[in-house]
């Protein structure tokens, strides 16, 4: 009886193993980034970041004491996982500035995830609130992780001032919406000298691994998985769904036709 293989070959396992994804200088094996609000319990949360692979992990530094035992920055640290504290609920550039310097002291790290979110209805970046506080906080020595719009010019108006990343959103935090404008997120990646990362609005696996098919070079999601009816495995599927789409990306998609084309050539 003949049987499919199931694992890899060398060069597939070799073309994961060695496509690391760098972010100021630094290396990270998996390209699915994660959120942690609004898993059910510490222990679905903690079994789904493992699950997910994923070797860094944002949590809100306005939202859970990082003093505190018992909460996500355990799991963190038992899992060797990073934390990328991040600036959720902050509205003005200001607020934003004072809580990264509050993260930077209580968690020794000059990263930082930038959000200035305009609303608490739409929670959409304010644009220029955020511009402001990214050139201060770079100026300041941080690194710089900003959660942006899905406007190319803004994206490129936070590189120039010397942001490590771009994150754009793919839709509102929490809409599950998937990718609204798949185009800006082209013309962003297309641009970009650092790291592009879709953030926010990713509802199932197949949209994050649409979002590393138009080029991104990671993902950060939280609430597909957080609020699924099976976050464990939810996590897995978008762990994959990032290395296919990181993949096909890489394989080099067939151009579009408008007919049929033949697969296999005619006989003479
Ligand atoms: C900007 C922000 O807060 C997002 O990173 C959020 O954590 C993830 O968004 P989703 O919950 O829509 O995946």
């Amino acid at each position: 009886m003949t049987t499919t293989p199931t694992t890899d070959g060398p060069a597939v396992s070799a073309a994961v193993e060695h496509d690391r994804l760098v972010i100021a200088g630094e290396e990270f094996g998996s390209r699915l980034i994660m959120g942690t609000g609004g898993a059910p319990s510490l222990q679905v949360l903690e079994e789904a970041l493992l699950a997910s692979g994923t070797e860094m992990t944002t949590v809100a530094m306005r939202r859970v004491d990082p003093t505190s035992t018992g909460s996500v920055w355990d799991v963190l640290r038992r899992n060797r996982i990073r934390a990328l504290p991040n600036t959720a609920g902050c509205f003005t550039a200001t607020d934003a500035v004072r809580t990264a310097r509050l993260a930077r002291e209580a968690l020794e790290t000059n990263w930082v995830k930038l959000e200035v979110v305009a609303d608490e209805h739409t929670l959409l970046p304010d644009p220029v609130e955020l511009l402001d506080a990214a050139e201060r906080l770079v100026d300041e020595g941080f690194v710089v992780l900003p959660y942006t719009n899905d406007d190319p010019v803004l994206a490129r108006r936070l590189e120039q001032v010397g942001c490590a990343a771009v994150m754009p959103l793919g839709a509102p935090i929490g809409s599950g919406l998937g990718i609204r404008n798949p185009h800006n997120i082209e013309l962003i990646v297309e641009q970009a000298g650092v790291p592009v990362i879709l953030d926010a609005g990713i509802g199932t696996a197949s949209e994050a691994a649409s979002a590393m098919e138009l080029g991104c070079d990671a993902v950060l999601l939280a609430t597909a998985v957080t609020r699924a009816q099976e976050p464990v495995l939810m996590a897995s599927a978008m762990r994959d769904a990032v290395t296919a789409g990181r993949l096909a990306r890489r394989a080099g998609r067939i151009p579009v036709r408008r007919y049929a084309h033949a697969s296999s050539p005619a006989v003479d």
